[in-house]
């Protein structure tokens, strides 16, 4: 078995970003739900006790028995695991007194500990707590604190128990990476030698073992990274076996059904376009509500999946691009994760399907397919496309969607995103949109009134869509922009720019 360090999960919404980092130093890991926490093996090198919307103070809160761990293998506590370890040693966590989201420095720092090694002073870190660390248990020492927090990290004497405050796992932490680089490599002793190749070698083994010889697999693409690196890693696996369907669900951008279809042929992968864009706004007439249009828009997708699987003899499985935040802002699949929101390929599939699911990349972050799908040698232009939501417009479109709606929305996004193109700035933001706002605002052209639509223009930076921040993009490039819309765009009397990070907001507006 490979070295690997255990992630005990307590249903942070960042877990998963824990698992990245250490992923990210070529280091295995796994992650486990607190409530059933592996017994101690030869393989755990070491093991991090994640973040939790929970509070230690709250009598149902997860407290598991973490004797089996401690003082045998290292041990990091982050944010909800430290103020556990506190707890649970005989401390006190106490409600803070100003709740504490976003950046915060390090103003002391024991250059002494192996935890912190070469971290500097007044390093950023990233906090999001509710709770404090108001007295650690005897024998525990503080190695870190900001101006508002006292016990930003600790150490246990005598053993490597360890805990902090802040996450070190949100790139927002600028010396996070080094924190965890000095756990799990010094502290835990990993030997960092797990790749994008050996993840390729191993899912293309697992998908050779699942699939069995005679069955076809259907696979949903969208022109996206995710379904794009996972066609090829079936296609790879299963070779002709694998099917792909591009399904134009009414809600894609402009002549993006065409453009796709043509790329894929480029590649050489074995993709059918269906236009089932009625289907999808028959599903979506009269809904409102983002989580039951999600629904809608995935029950639809399911629907289309498992008519064109019939006409294919021997289809089996349905594969698709999901990745991991598809997973974890959806479902609480490991661990009391809260629901954010439901994405359609995870949430919005129905209980029953005539269809078994494969999803090869569920495990992966964004940049990690981008690796993955670097090995597998797909072409730059999808590799480095900006993430599409597979819902589209349809959650971008505040309120009802109908087919004008979506045809103003395109074309607005049209002139965003080939502006981005023509300045320059496509590769310098993560992903960029424009939302069709509900309301309507009085404006003047040519000295009449206008009475019309609002549009929010949206781009972020981000590394793994997790955490965003808006990109400041260039006022000479907003105002052309605007200028064009408006003038170009009959419908929409206003522009405006959406200048909120994530959290908490997030990129999507439904
Ligand atoms: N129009 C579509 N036709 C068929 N399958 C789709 C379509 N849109 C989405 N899907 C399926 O849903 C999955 C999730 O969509 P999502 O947008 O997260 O990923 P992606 O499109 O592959 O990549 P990206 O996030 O870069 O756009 C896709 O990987 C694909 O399997
Ligand atoms: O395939 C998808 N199906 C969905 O239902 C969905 N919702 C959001 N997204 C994309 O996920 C990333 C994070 O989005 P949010 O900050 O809005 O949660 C961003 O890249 C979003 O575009 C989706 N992708
Ligand atoms: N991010 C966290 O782990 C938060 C822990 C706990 N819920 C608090 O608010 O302090
Ligand atoms: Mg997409």
């Amino acid at each position: 078995m490979p070295e690997q360090i255990l992630i005990l999960d307590f249903g942070s919404q960042y877990t998963q970003l824990i698992a990245r980092r250490i992923r990210e130093l070529n280091v295995y890991c796994e992650i486990h739900p607190y409530s059933s926490a592996p017994d101690l093996t030869e393989d755990i090198r070491g093991v991090v006790l994640s973040g939790s919307p929970c509070s230690v103070r709250d009598p149902e809160a997860p407290n598991p028995d973490l004797s089996r761990y401690l003082g045998r293998v290292p041990v990091l506590g982050v944010c909800y695991g430290a103020q556990l370890l506190a707890q649970q040693g005989g401390g006190e966590v106490l409600p803070a007194t100003i709740r504490e989201y976003g950046r915060a420095r390090l103003s002391h720092l024991d250059a002494a500990s192996p935890l912190l090694r070469d971290l500097t002073r007044d390093s950023q870190v990233w906090m999001s707590h509710g709770d404090t660390i108001q007295a650690l248990p005897a024998g525990y020492d503080i190695i870190a604190s900001t101006p508002e927090v006292a016990v930003a990290a600790y150490h246990v004497q005598g053993q490597p128990t360890y805990g902090i405050q802040f996450h070190p796992e949100v790139t927002h932490s600028t010396e996070g990476k080094l924190l965890m680089r000095n756990f799990v490599l010094d502290i835990c002793g990993c030997a960092a030698d797990w790749t994008a190749e050996h993840f390729v070698d191993s899912m293309v083994q697992a998908l050779q073992h699942t699939i069995g010889p005679d069955d076809q697999v259907i696979l949903g693409l969208s022109g996206g990274v995710d379904s794009s690196v996972a066609a090829l890693l079936l296609h790879r696996a299963i070779g002709p076996r694998l099917h792909g369907i591009f399904v134009n669900n009414g809600l894609l951008r402009q002549d993006e059904y065409a453009d796709v279809l043509h790329s894929y042929k480029d590649l050489g992968l074995n993709v059918r376009g269906v236009d089932a864009s009625q289907e999808f706004y028959a599903g979506l007439a009269g809904l409102t509500d983002p989580e039951q249009k999600r629904k809608a828009i995935g029950r639809t997708f399911i629907e289309v999946f498992d008519r064109e699987a019939q006409k294919v003899q021997g289809a089996r499985w349905l594969a698709q691009g999901t990745i991991y935040p598809d997973v974890i802002e959806s479902v609480s699949v490991k661990g009391p994760a809260v629901t954010i929101k439901s994405h359609h390929n995870v949430g919005g599939l129905p209980e029953k399907m005539n269809l078994k699911i494969v999803e090869p990349l569920r495990a992966l972050f964004k940049d990690e397919v981008r690796l993955v799908g670097d090995a597998l040698g797909l072409p730059h232009n999808i590799l480095h496309r900006h993430p599409f939501p597979g819902p589209g417009l349809g959650i971008r479109i505040l309120g009802d969607i109908t087919p004008q709606k979506v045809n103003l929305l395109q074309r607005a996004d049209a002139i965003f995103i080939n502006g981005l193109k023509s300045y320059g700035l496509y590769d310098q933001v993560w992903q960029a949109g424009v939302m069709l706002l509900p309301i309507q605002s009085v404006g003047v052209m040519g000295d009449e009134r206008t009475y019309e639509q609002v549009v929010a223009l949206r781009a972020v930076t981000s590394v793994d869509g997790m955490t965003a921040d808006w990109a400041h993009l260039p006022y000479e490039f907003l105002a052309d922009v605007s200028n064009k819309i408006i003038n170009q765009v009959r419908g929409i009397n206003r522009v405006v720019y959406d200048i909120s990070s994530k959290p908490p907001a997030t990129i999507e507006w439904e």
